[in-house]
């Protein structure tokens, strides 16, 4: 059985399609009573249909009843139990021909006829039905065209406001466009600027890509140099340790310093005000002074004239007086005489005998005696004459010793202010240096020795001394090369004046610092004059000997403060990188052969150095010392170079422990006193070395070397220090980048031979200069202050 059914489309009305039909596309899907298509383009499948319609017109037949549509929804038609034919059907049963068997067989054709009938009536019903839902799909079609067409104007109309709405939109749209294309002018001419701009970010970009490459490298660095920085946070964190303690100390050290300070400040400024006082009343009483001058020459002149008047005086007077001791002497004589004579004359007058003759002596004598009488009145005279210049000389004696005083006192003054000057340039040094030891540099002294005698002054080098640090050294070429320490002593200082400047930290040594004090230069340059001099003359002998004599002076006045200290002396050499014991005794007397003592340094975690087998001796005077110093001095390894005749070719060092206890306080302090002298660096070529002395210099160089190497890294505060690269610096290790004081002695040579030397060693000690070593820490068991 075919079903049909109307599809209706909004747009095209309905459709009559049959069911299993495939779906037409929309387009071409027959409109219901608008287009009829005719039957021939109808499909032919359904035409098998009318070959075999009798069982089913047989049904139809049966039915009596129109079929009415089931269901009429949304414009959708089905027909149940009716035979529905397609147009195609009721076209080929329209030309059915109504031919019986025979012409003749008017039955059959009336039987055909009867069942085209039926047919035709079932058409006809169908169509019938057809039509009317054709109606009804036509009224309802209708009524939704004209709900559609309302909805069509009504939609026109919100179309039409829709489009008054959107012109009126176009046009702010046009508008909106100029502005935007304006914008977009304007944006396009940012756009060119801006694309410049890029060109030029692009090239900063590859700039910066460059920089971040290199910032790349420089992260590498500085993540090593975290690493570095955490290594040395350890021991920062050790150091800290001993910082804090020391800090603890310091802080009542500080204290005591601000105590100190604020008493020196306030000295300072009464000293100041005196000062400027003393500064007015100086350049007064230097008024006065030139003026006394003036007059104390004119007195001088005077007195010198009286002296002279007097000279001539007492020259007359003593004249007179040898005079007068004559006329004495004669007056005397004829005194006596006249006694004589008169106990003569008694006696004659006694005996009444006279004679012509001794009347005559006696009138000779009468006549002498005149002559003593006018000697008296002359001697009187001269008596008074000399009362008088004497009196006169006594007068200005007076005038004299008035106008000596008024100087004395004037002198006295200049004296008093030059002291108050003195003393105030020792508080600004002592400052200095504590100022100094609080930052933990190694301080740098530079001495420049004369020239020898067998140096003439043609070879001399220019050198120039600006300020009381400053040293310039001016080549012929006309360069200039300077530097600044803490201190710079010129050829004319002399040893006690060096020792004075170096005499407080020594002193520290005492008050349980370790101080190490070392002299570096070429060979000849003076550091064994420096350090050692002399140590039998006053005036020669060097740091080492009046360090000691100062020591000990100061430890024996500590005594009546209930100080007593024990003190331990040794001496070393490092020569050809081997440690020799210079106290040891002597293997020259018996022949002894024992092999000689070999030697460690070994820095305990007590933050002492010991070096093995070495022998200590305890020390109570500086004459033991001296004696010490002696025997060392003959055990020493020296040598003749091109530039010294008794060349050290070793490094001396010279090592006192001190350990000091007060009974009083129960205090304690350990303090240690290194002294060295460097063997001098020396230039292979220059020195002209073979054999044994060659291998000395090389050995000499080597360690003068490694210490470079140490000083650059400790500068640079490189995470490995190579201490252990050579015997010196790891002897020196705690004092080059420990807790000590140190103090290093640049010497230089004024020969204008030894420039080059000169100038290596003065960058040398530059880079030691700018070393930043710990803070010097004190070992005590608490906190006592020690001054002698
Ligand atoms: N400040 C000075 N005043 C006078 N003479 C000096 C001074 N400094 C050094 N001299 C003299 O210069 C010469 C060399 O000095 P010294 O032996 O101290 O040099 P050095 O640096 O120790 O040499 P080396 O390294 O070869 O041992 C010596 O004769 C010394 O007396």
């Amino acid at each position: 059985m075919c079903r049909f059914e109307f599809l209706v489309f909004p747009d095209r009305g309905a459709v009559l399609q049959k069911e299993n039909e495939p779906d037409v596309p929309a387009g071409k899907k027959r409109k219901l009573g608008i287009s009829r298509e005719p039957a021939a383009r109808a499909p032919r499948e359904t035409l098998s249909a009318l070959n075999v319609p009798r069982e089913s017109i047989a049904s139809i037949q049966a039915s009596s009843v129109p079929a009415v549509p089931s269901t009429v929804s949304s414009g959708q038609v089905e027909w149940e139990g009716v035979a529905r034919m397609a147009s195609d059907e009721v076209e080929a049963l329209l030309n059915t021909k109504m031919a019986g068997k025979s012409k003749f067989d008017l039955k059959g054709r009336n039987e055909k006829m009867m069942e085209y009938i039926k047919n035709l009536r079932t058409c006809i019903r169908q169509f019938l039905q057809v039509e009317s839902v054709y109606v009804m799909q036509q009224e309802q079609a209708q009524n939704q065209i004209k709900e559609e067409k309302q909805r069509h104007e009504e939609s026109e109309q919100k179309m039409s406001a829709k489009y008054g709405e959107l012109e009126a939109k176009l046009v702010e749209a046009r508008q909106q466009y100029d502005r935007l294309v304006g914008q977009f002018q304007k944006l396009e001419t940012e756009k060119q600027e801006l694309s410049l701009a890029h060109a030029k970010d692009v090239e900063a970009l590859e700039v910066a890509s460059e920089e971040r490459t290199k910032l790349n490298e420089e992260i590498d660095k500085l993540q090593k140099e975290v690493a570095q920085c955490n290594h040395q946070l350890g021991t920062a964190q050790d150091v800290n340790r001993r910082l804090q303690e020391y800090n603890t100390s310091l802080q009542l050290y500080n204290s005591k310093l601000q105590s100190d300070a604020a008493l020196a400040t306030e000295e300072n400024a009464k000293t100041q005000k005196e000062k400027a006082a003393i500064v007015e009343t100086l350049g007064a009483l230097r008024g006065n002074y030139a003026g006394l001058q003036t007059q104390l020459e004119t007195a001088k002149d005077a007195l010198q004239a009286e002296t002279a008047k007097m000279k001539s005086i007492n020259d007359e007077l003593s004249l007179l007086r040898a005079e007068l001791l004559r006329v004495s002497e004669e007056r005397d004589n004829y005194y006596h005489q006249v006694q004589a004579l008169s106990a003569e004359n008694a006696a004659i007058r006694e005996k009444t005998s006279t004679s012509a003759a001794e009347i005559m002596r006696f009138t000779s004598k009468a006549e002498a005696l005149e002559q003593i009488r006018l000697l008296q009145k002359q001697l009187n005279r001269s008596k008074e004459m000399l009362e008088v210049a004497e009196k006169s000389l006594s007068f200005e004696r007076i005038g004299s010793s008035e106008y000596m005083s008024k100087i004395e006192a004037l002198e006295n003054k200049l004296a008093d202010a030059e002291q108050q000057l003195r003393e105030g340039e020792m508080l600004r040094r002592k400052l200095h240096n504590t100022i100094q030891e609080l930052k933990g540099n190694i301080r740098v002294f530079c001495r420049v020795r004369p020239l020898l005698p067998d140096e003439n002054d043609e070879s001399s080098t220019l050198i120039s001394y600006p300020g009381e640090e400053g040293i310039e050294l001016h080549q012929a070429q006309g360069q200039t090369y300077s530097f600044s320490f803490d201190k710079t002593f010129g050829p004319d200082v002399s040893q006690r004046d060096v020792f004075t400047e170096i005499s407080q930290l020594v002193q520290s040594a005492l008050d349980g610092y370790k101080v190490c004090i070392f002299a570096y230069g070429q060979t000849g340059s003076g550091k064994t004059h420096t350090m050692i001099g002399q140590p039998d003359d006053m005036d020669q002998k060097g740091v080492i000997p009046r360090s000691l004599e100062q020591i000990f002076q100061c430890s024996q006045a500590l005594r009546s403060q209930g100080w007593s200290f024990k003190m331990q002396a040794s001496l070393l050499e490092i020569y050809n990188e081997t440690i020799r014991d210079l106290l040891a005794p002597s293997k020259s007397v018996g022949g002894d052969t024992t092999p000689a003592k070999q030697h460690a340094i070994k820095h305990e975690p007590t933050g002492n150095t010991v070096v093995t087998e070495l022998t200590v001796v305890e020390v109570n005077s500086w004459e033991e010392v001296s004696s010490l110093l002696r025997q060392a001095a003959q055990s020493r390894t020296v040598g003749k170079t091109a530039m010294n005749d008794r060349s050290s070719r070793s490094h001396c060092v010279f090592t006192l422990r001190i350990i000091g206890s007060n009974e009083n306080t129960e205090q304690q302090v350990q303090g240690v006193l290194n002294l060295i002298d460097l063997a001098g660096s020396e230039r292979l070529s220059k020195s002209g070395s073979t054999g044994e002395r060659l291998k000395e210099t090389q050995a000499i160089n080597k360690s003068l070397s490694s210490l470079g190497d140490v000083i650059l890294a400790i500068a640079n505060k490189d995470p490995h220090i190579p201490y252990r690269n050579s015997k010196l610096t790891y002897l020196l290790q705690p004092c080059l980048g420990g807790d000590s004081k140190t103090l290093m002695f640049v010497n230089i040579s004024p020969d204008s031979k030894s420039l080059h030397e000169s100038l290596c060693s003065l960058r040398f000690a530059a880079k030691v200069n700018a070393c930043e070593i710990g803070v010097p820490r004190r070992y005590t068991s608490s906190r006592p202050q020690i001054s002698c």
